[in-house]
């Protein structure tokens, strides 16, 4: 449990209380697997003595144990009972942070009780928290690599040609639910032209000779999570896409060799930014160059031009520079990468040259 370390940042920072629901926060702090609620009411309430108290529905009432926790019943209100729990904690006014993820209805219902309070956005400490992994979670993002890994040596041996993108996906999420604990994100699989898109949904367009084909996709170990892309050629693609192909490979490999303990996120960015500009692309690389990667998939330190964290030591996050020319296709290569002895290791070691099936 992590608890007392948010609670020491509370203390230090002047915030009365926390409220946290379902979600990575609320994982990482107290090991509580709880499924995302849904419309259920489901919060943690902890004061800045380190007193908490879980409310949680009655359906929970045979996993959660060990754990002071209310339960309420459907056909009940749990918002009175929620009201009780912060005066018994005393956090009846004051800084309060509340959980960004927080679903809207239920912040209207607690907004009744919180009428005397200054709140804040829970992320602005747990971002200081999560932020740099400990071996123990280096450990399980390594776990969380090795199987997109795997799955890309299995996705190459496959018969490609005329399977369609939505086919592929759902082959690509049942390997990675095959040897992990799920996918980290609904895979991308984007063939030809919808390789211009970096969020492609997988539609039925069917893989041909000549396509370049993004795959990006995710795994889960123990609940920490991988992200890679790569980008593979099915026969013989077109003169430009070959070119783009090279000028993103090495704009991933100047970012990656940028990184260094003490640098701002910011200068891995413009790393990949210069190479793809240089090479007369910048206007089709369209968005940041990677993210914070840990319990969530996107998360802090988040590398783009705004990004003015410094790199630490155990800070985990993506390098994944695209290039998309509408009409024709896209390119995009990612790693999963840690901040070690004060230089960056890939943690995903997939093949990056250009994969001709
Ligand atoms: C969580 S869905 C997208 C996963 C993907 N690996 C990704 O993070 N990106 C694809 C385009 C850029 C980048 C992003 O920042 O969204």
């Amino acid at each position: 449990m992590c608890l007392d370390k948010l609670v020491s940042l509370m203390e230090k920072q002047g915030f009365n209380g926390a409220l946290v629901s379902p979600g990575s926060n609320l994982y990482y702090l107290t090991g509580l697997h709880i499924h995302e609620a849904g419309e259920r009411l489901t919060v943690l309430a902890v004061n800045s003595d380190g007193e908490y108290h879980l409310l949680a529905p009655s359906l929970y009432g045979n996993v959660i144990e060990d754990f002071p926790v209310t339960f309420w019943r459907d056909g009940e209100n749990p918002y009175g009972k929620l009201g009780g729990i912060l005066r018994e904690l005393d956090i009846t006014s004051g800084r309060l942070l509340v959980e960004n993820t927080m679903r809207a209805d239920w912040l209207i219902g607690i907004e009744k009780l919180l009428r005397d309070h200054d709140l804040h956005p829970l992320s602005s400490l747990m971002r200081e928290l999560r932020m740099r992994k400990d071996r123990e979670e280096i450990r399980l993002m390594e776990k969380a690599a090795q199987v997109v890994d795997d799955v890309f040596e299995e996705i190459l041996a496959m018969n490609l040609i005329g399977m369609s993108e939505r086919e592929l996906a759902l082959k690509i999420e049942l390997m990675i639910r095959e040897r992990s604990d799920g996918i980290s994100f609904e895979p991308i699989v984007a063939s030809g032209e919808n390789g211009a898109n970096p969020h492609h949904a997988p539609g039925e367009r069917k893989l041909k000779k000549g396509d370049l084909v993004i795959l990006d996709y995710g795994a889960k170990w123990e609940s920490y999570c991988s992200d890679i892309t790569r980008t593979i050629a099915l026969g013989k693609p077109d003169e430009k896409l070959l070119e783009i192909y090279e000028v993103v490979k090495n704009a991933q490999e100047s970012a990656f060799q940028t990184v260094r303990e003490g640098i701002t996120a910011r200068e891995v960015d413009k790393a990949a930014r210069e190479y793809i500009a240089k090479a007369g692309y910048s206007k089709y690389f369209t968005h940041r160059t990677g993210h914070g990667l840990g319990l969530d998939v996107h998360e802090e330190p988040y590398i783009g031009p705004d990004g003015e964290l410094v790199l630490e030591n155990g800070m985990t996050f993506t390098i994944e520079p695209g290039i998309y020319l509408p009409g024709l296709g896209g390119v995009r290569i990612e790693d999963d990468v840690m901040v070690e002895n004060g230089r960056g290791e890939r943690l995903t070691k997939a093949e990056r040259e250009l994969i001709q099936l």
